[in-house]
């Protein structure tokens, strides 16, 4: 049995930047890469079998890790069935890709049980086909990202600085929230030069104050729990934002700064909310 370590993400920065025929958008975005993760366990078995430990999510065709498998089939010399367990830590449908990072561990986890030897530059190819996130899933990191997702230039690793993430049990469906996308949201748009620039320094503050996201104002209005969250954590003195298309937000723990003592301090303090401690990867 091989086990693949699924991490979530964060976007530390996101504009949408149009339309394109297809229906999907342009982005330009700065994924970050989180300790948060779940676990994928396969081995070679008679039958296929996919399970999961969080029961509301499906384990047929629709889950992202069943869509792997799919792929990656036709590059295997004969049909192989593999048994699949997804041990589920990622809040689902919360802009955290749990998902994509489920699918990224699948087409790692099958390249290794298979031994294809497939270079992660196809498993990133095969992942853009899946969902636009996966490209980014398969090897993680800091990236800035263009296209739909799935063009990436990996930028300096960050710090392992904690992140506080509030999740308020409220989901987004990706695909209604770009639908709300209009040329107006432009206004919102964040500095990338100055977000990548920070990142290059790793200077905390800048980071922090280069950090925006186009979805917020989108969502927010009818999303109300997403405000809630944000204030959550701007009353502790943090620069809170929602990470991709929402609901989740996050804040970046100063270093000098005890993020377990901040997360007592939010479980005390917030109803219906997860309040999660992690750390950038
Ligand atoms: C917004 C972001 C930011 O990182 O993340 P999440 O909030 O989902 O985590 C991503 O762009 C989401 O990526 P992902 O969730 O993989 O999207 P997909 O499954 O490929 O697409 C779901 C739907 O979202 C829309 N979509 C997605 C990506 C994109 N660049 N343009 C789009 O318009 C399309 O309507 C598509 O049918
Ligand atoms: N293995 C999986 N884990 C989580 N969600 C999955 C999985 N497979 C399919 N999905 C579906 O993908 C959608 C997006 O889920 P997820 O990746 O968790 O969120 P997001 O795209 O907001 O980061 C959800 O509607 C969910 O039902």
């Amino acid at each position: 049995m091989i086990e693949e370590i699924a991490y979530g993400k964060i976007n530390l920065a996101m504009n949408i930047l149009g339309r394109r025929p297809d229906g999907y958008h342009e982005v330009d975005t700065v994924y970050q890469s989180v300790d948060l993760h779940d676990t994928v366990c396969l081995e070679k078995s008679d039958t296929f079998s996919l399970t999961c430990s969080c029961g509301e999510l499906p384990c047929d065709e629709s889950n992202l890790a069943y869509r792997a498998y799919k792929a990656l089939l036709p590059f295997s010399e004969d049909l192989q069935a593999v048994r699949i367990h997804i041990e589920k830590r990622i809040p689902v449908a919360a802009g955290l890709a749990g998902g994509s990072a489920d699918c990224a561990a699948v087409l790692r986890g099958l390249n290794r049980l298979w031994r294809l030897a497939l270079p992660d530059e196809a498993l990133r190819r095969i992942g853009r086909s899946l969902g636009a996130d996966v490209p980014f899933c398969i090897s993680g990191g800091t990236m800035r990202a263009g296209g739909i997702g799935e063009i990436l230039v990996p930028l300096k690793k960050l710090p392992p600085w904690d992140v506080l993430i509030v999740h308020p049990h409220v989901l987004v469906h990706t695909d209604e929230a770009y639908d709300l996308f209009t040329h107006s949201c432009t206004a919102h748009a964040v500095d990338m030069g100055e977000m990548v620039n920070s990142v290059a320094a790793q200077d905390f503050e800048s980071i922090c104050s280069a950090m925006g996201n186009m979805f917020e104002s989108l969502i927010m209005p009818h999303v109300p729990a997403v405000g809630r969250c944000k204030d959550m954590l701007t009353r502790l003195g943090l620069m809170p934002l929602m990470t991709g298309s929402g609901p989740t937000v996050f804040a970046l723990v100063p270093p000098e700064k005890d993020g377990e003592e901040m997360a007592t301090a939010l479980r005390e303090a917030g109803r219906n909310v997860d309040v999660i401690v992690t750390a950038l990867r």
